[in-house]
């Protein structure tokens, strides 16, 4: 069992909110942090304000937050953890950048973004595992709006890995007063549940936006869960933890609430907007956009139904608008539910 030494720091990697949140709550822990991000002139920014008043205004960095353009500045400093919280289509770049400066044998890496890979690898970890070779790996997810930690309000997350020292050993530097950090160790059901519920996100923005009400909002919820496990189990996931943070609870977040990009997304489409002007709107990663495609993908590989993720791809790319999608689901079989 090791135990990292409370005087070695960890590392995130990507400045958007996500990383800067979970920075945030690191250094709050009293850790050394260092928060790296590739625009140096942003990260100038950063450190004369102390704060990253584009995406989390008003969220101080505690004095233990140290901002870093390059990972240069890093390679003297004893290194314990590395988390990426870039967006996924940045993962693999992110990736060859820390095997360059570090030994991620010793630092392993922990997963904060929440999507899928692309190519054949498909989940996230199995391309560091392509990529960088078999480093201890970890998946950080659960329901956790990056304004809300950063703001300081109870939050709840899991984090999964094959290899239960890394995650205690996570859990230790990231658990305190505010964040409370469970363990798993179903990485493929973690990773799937935290990629797939931004498509349903996105599938809740568009019936909200519709005008549908509090009953078709939840049949979506529910249906999607569905549709998560199925694709989940068939990859080898395990049916419980779609019952858990990084399951139901990040569905049920992001589902009902506006904070979540991927429903504004769907907001947008139902009012007519195109992807690339409902993205522009938003101005930050939506990943279920690029998911939802994927996610396609691999239920054709694993031979699962996912309805609902049809409906959200066609409507992303346009070929079908979003009243006809509904109508399509709505116009399905009948079925038996638990089929
Ligand atoms: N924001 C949240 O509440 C939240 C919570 C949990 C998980 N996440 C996940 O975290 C990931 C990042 O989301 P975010 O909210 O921080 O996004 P964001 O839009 O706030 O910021 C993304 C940042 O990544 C940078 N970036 C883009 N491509 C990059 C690359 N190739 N290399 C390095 N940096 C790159 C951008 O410049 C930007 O600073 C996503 O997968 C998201 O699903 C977000
Ligand atoms: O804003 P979203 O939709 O990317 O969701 C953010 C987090 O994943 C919520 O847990």
């Amino acid at each position: 069992m090791y135990m990292s030494d409370p005087e070695q720091s960890i590392l995130v990697m990507g400045a958007g909110a996500w990383g800067t949140a979970l920075a945030i709550a690191l250094a709050r822990n009293g850790r050394p942090v260092a928060l790296w991000g590739r625009d140096a002139a942003r990260q100038a920014q950063l450190q004369d304000s102390r704060e990253n008043r584009r995406y989390l205004p008003d969220a101080v960095f505690p004095s233990s937050l140290r901002v870093v353009a390059s990972l240069d500045e890093l390679t003297e400093i004893p290194i314990r953890h590395i988390i990426m919280a870039v967006p996924c289509a940045g993962l693999e770049e992110a990736l060859q950048l820390a095997d360059q400066h570090f030994d991620l044998q010793r630092t392993g890496v922990c997963l904060a973004c929440k999507g899928l890979a692309a190519g054949s690898h498909q989940l996230n970890h199995e391309l560091v595992a392509e990529r960088v070779g078999d480093i201890p790996v970890a998946v950080l997810s659960g329901p956790s709006f990056a304004r809300e930690l950063a703001a300081g309000l109870p939050t709840a997350v899991t984090i999964a890995s094959p290899n239960a020292d890394h995650a205690a050993d996570l859990q230790a530097c990231l658990h305190g007063d505010i964040l409370r950090i469970y363990t798993h160790d179903d990485v493929v059901g973690v990773e799937i549940g935290g990629a797939i519920k931004n498509v349903m996100a996105i599938a809740a923005g568009i019936a909200d936006g519709l005008g549908f009400g509090a009953n078709t909002r939840t049949a979506l919820i529910t249906r999607g869960l569905a549709e998560i496990m199925r694709l989940g189990v068939a990859m080898g996931g395990r049916a419980e933890t779609f019952m858990g943070l990084a399951g139901l609870g990040d569905l049920v977040l992001t589902c009902t609430d506006d904070q979540s990009r991927n429903r504004r997304l769907g907001l947008a489409l139902a009012r007519g907007d195109n992807l690339e002007t409902a993205s522009a709107g938003i101005g930050q990663v939506v990943e279920g956009a690029r998911t939802a495609a994927m996610a396609l993908a691999l239920a054709e590989k694993f031979k699962v139904s996912m309805p609902i993720t049809e409906q959200v791809e066609a409507v992303i790319a346009s070929r079908e608008d979003p009243r006809t999608a509904v109508q399509t689901l709505l116009n399905r079989e009948p079925k038996a539910e638990l089929e």
